[in-house]
């Protein structure tokens, strides 16, 4: 928590570093009148701040920050807890904000959800953690329902259910999908994919939670939750006519990107052992030796977690022996046809320089760059905690101290070089 009594660039940039720029969780309590003044909160947000909290405009400040405080709290305590960690695995800042979002919607809310993210990013994975965390006393099943597999003659059917003789080959009535997640929740994955014809007959159930059985007149109540899933852009979808506006509205109520594999790196080798272990149950998972290491990191995953699944188990079977996995287990068709450059100086990095300098960075400046990348970096990973930062970066702590209080005391530069992106 940090309390205010102005917001200026000193305010923002120490919020920022508090907030290892909005990974972590900080409540600005703004405390005097004029402070909030314009865009002050927004700027806050955008600094890293959590939420803003206006003491003065608040009739009870405490109970207010008690409560919100509390409710980040049991987030946290929940991400850490073996239902979260076994299922989806991430350390990086990117994947840990977004778990936060997926748990506190999962386990505080009963709003509809909308899973977005590439292929492979584990959309279906989140969908299933959001079903178990859902706190309702007797919450029954999850439905699963894959869109792109509903026979558009027998979608009716697929959702709806059936009465016996509602059409030829309806030998016996049937219960569609709106009636088997009744009192669980339903998943429609690959929702992008539902013609409009069914969208539109899908509405009044999603919105009422009132459906009719093929061949039969009769209401029926179902009370369930919905998630949804899709690679697809849904908003464009709906600007161009592909996707009705009111089916959308009524499927994302609240809506979670999940991040693409590239967007975060550092969570390749944690995945990797994760996923050495569940292939080797019972057992210690074999290390990976140093050119291994930087082969997977450095490896594009199109197919996201799934890809790199896929790749580990191949490697998992070659490998034999008690030691070390290493690149004679990596199989001949995957082996890279170019050196990887010392494992970490890939392409990114390249391109990150090349800008620097065509943005007329000279080498104090890409350096400058570097070092402060590297060390915020590390100063994010290790919450905050010095010591372990300058362990980290191979420097003492006071040589860690004297490069901040450097940098803080520099002033900026009119033309400041790119920093190099990650
Ligand atoms: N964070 C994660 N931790 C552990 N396993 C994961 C994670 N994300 C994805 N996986 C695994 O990767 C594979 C693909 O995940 P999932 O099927 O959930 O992706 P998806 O986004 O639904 O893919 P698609 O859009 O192709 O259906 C699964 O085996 C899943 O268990």
């Amino acid at each position: 928590m940090l309390l205010l009594d102005s917001v200026n660039p000193d305010v923002l940039e120490a919020l920022r570093e508090l907030s290892h720029s909005g990974s972590a969780r900080v409540l600005a309590v703004v405390t005097t009148r004029d402070a909030l003044a314009g865009d002050a909160a927004w700027h806050l947000l955008q600094a890293g701040a959590s939420d803003v909290l206006a003491w003065c405009h608040s009739k009870a400040p405490v109970a207010e920050i008690a409560a919100r405080l509390t409710r980040w709290l049991q987030v946290e305590q929940l991400i850490r807890a073996p239902l979260v960690q076994s299922r989806l695995v991430g350390t990086s800042r990117t994947w840990l904000s977004t778990l936060r979002q997926l748990v506190e919607v999962a386990a505080f809310t009963d709003s509809s959800v909308l899973l977005l993210g590439e292929s492979g990013t584990g959309k279906e994975e989140a969908a299933r953690l959001i079903h178990a965390l859902d706190p309702r006393a007797g919450r029954r099943e999850l439905v699963v329902l894959d869109c792109t597999t509903v026979v558009p003659e027998l979608s009716g059917s697929e959702f709806f259910g059936h009465e016996r003789g509602a059409f030829t080959g309806a030998v016996a009535a049937r219960d569609g999908a709106f009636a088997l997640a009744d009192g669980g929740t339903l998943f429609l994955d690959e929702v992008g994919e539902l013609p409009l014809g069914l969208q539109a007959q899908l509405l009044r159930a999603v919105q009422e939670h009132s459906y009719k059985r093929v061949g039969s007149n009769v209401w029926h109540q179902t009370e369930f939750r919905l998630i949804c899933a899709t690679n697809r852009d849904l908003t464009t979808e709906v600007l161009r006519g592909g996707f009705r506006r009111d089916f959308f509205h009524r499927i994302a109520s609240w809506s979670c990107r999940l991040p693409p594999l590239r967007e975060r790196p550092e969570d390749v080798l944690p995945l990797v052992h994760h996923f050495l272990k569940e292939l080797r149950p019972g057992q210690e998972p074999p290390e990976l030796d140093a050119p291994v290491r930087g082969y997977l990191l450095t490896r594009q995953y199109p197919g996201n977690v799934r890809d790199l699944r896929q790749l580990v188990t191949r490697i998992s079977k070659r490998h034999v022996g008690p030691g070390p996995i290493t690149v004679g287990d990596i199989p001949p068709d995957e082996l890279p046809r170019e050196a990887i450059p010392d494992g970490w100086q890939g392409h990114g990095f390249e391109q990150a320089i090349r800008r620097a300098l065509v943005l007329g960075a000279g080498l104090k400046d890409i350096g400058r760059a570097a070092t402060e990348v590297a060390i915020q970096m590390v100063i994010a990973d290790e919450a905050g905690n010095l010591q372990r930062a300058a362990r980290r970066l191979g420097v003492t702590d006071r040589a860690l101290q004297l490069r901040r209080a450097q940098r803080d005391s520099r002033p900026a530069p009119a033309n400041k070089p790119a920093v190099p992106a990650r």
